[in-house]
């Protein structure tokens, strides 16, 4: 009888496999979420066995995971390229744009992925969308001058055709704040046609920091189902 993969059986097996593009002495960066803290529990197994990485992590909480675990790690100033990144997403379409910002880290996980010559994004299946758009787009803004942010984001929305809510992330004690101090805006489009037009719109708001689509950035996801890994390309998808 066929024995159904549970949600985290298929973030290890994503998490596995993508630990076979990580070779000996790599420099990684080492993504945020559920998904990159399986593969870090992973990598942690290799590093005791004598695996050499010299890690730069996209959170505060993995740096806490990774030190928990002994995976050596470096600040992105003492290793400002990277010859990989591994990192978890919310949503993913067949040309490896993504939404990402669910856990808060999209700043610094852009950062760490434009710092690195390859970025690899594990994921299981639920993830892949035909269009972005169904998990709500996160926009990190200044916490000065929300409001007038807030209204600059839904202008250019209503330009581009969009609408749905727009709500500021909540913490258990008052607003999210991410590791940079900054706020979160949840942008429920429901979906988005034209992601090049909603990022560079987004990307000249003064008071945006930073946004979560990240479009031409990913060189592979690796995409865990019930039958198996595949391994999805921009151009083309092998098994
Ligand atoms: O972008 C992220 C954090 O900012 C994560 O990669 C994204 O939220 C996916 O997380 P998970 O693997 O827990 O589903």
């Amino acid at each position: 009888m066929e024995r159904r993969m549970d949600a985290r059986q298929l973030k290890i097996a994503a998490a596995q496999a993508a630990l076979e593009h990580v070779s000996d002495g790599m420099r990684l960066g080492i993504g945020t979420g559920s998904t990159a803290n399986e593969f870090v529990r992973l990598l942690a197994e290799k590093v005791h066995d004598g695996f050499r990485v010299q890690g730069v992590p996209t959170s505060e909480q993995t740096a806490r995971l990774c030190m928990e675990l002994g995976v050596p790690l470096f600040s992105l100033d003492e290793l400002p390229e990277l010859d990989l990144t591994i990192d978890g997403a919310d949503e993913l379409d067949g040309n490896l744009n993504l939404i990402k910002g669910g856990g808060g880290a999209l700043l610094r996980e852009k950062i760490v992925a434009s710092a690195s010559t390859r970025m690899i994004v594990i994921a299981d299946e639920s993830k892949v969308v035909e269009t972005l758009g169904r998990f709500p787009l996160p926009i990190e803004v200044m916490p000065f001058g929300l409001a007038s942010t807030r209204l600059a984001v839904e202008r250019l929305a209503a330009t581009l055709g969009l609408s749905g809510e727009i709500v500021q992330r909540p913490d258990r004690d008052g607003p999210y704040l991410t590791d940079g101090g900054h706020f979160i805006l949840d942008a429920s489009f429901g979906r988005i046609p034209d992601a090049e037009a909603l990022a560079n719109g987004l990307a000249a708001i003064a008071g945006v920091v930073e946004h979560g689509l990240f479009l031409h950035m990913a060189d592979a996801a690796i995409i865990a189902t019930a039958a198996g890994v595949r391994m999805l390309t921009a151009q083309n998808e092998q098994e």
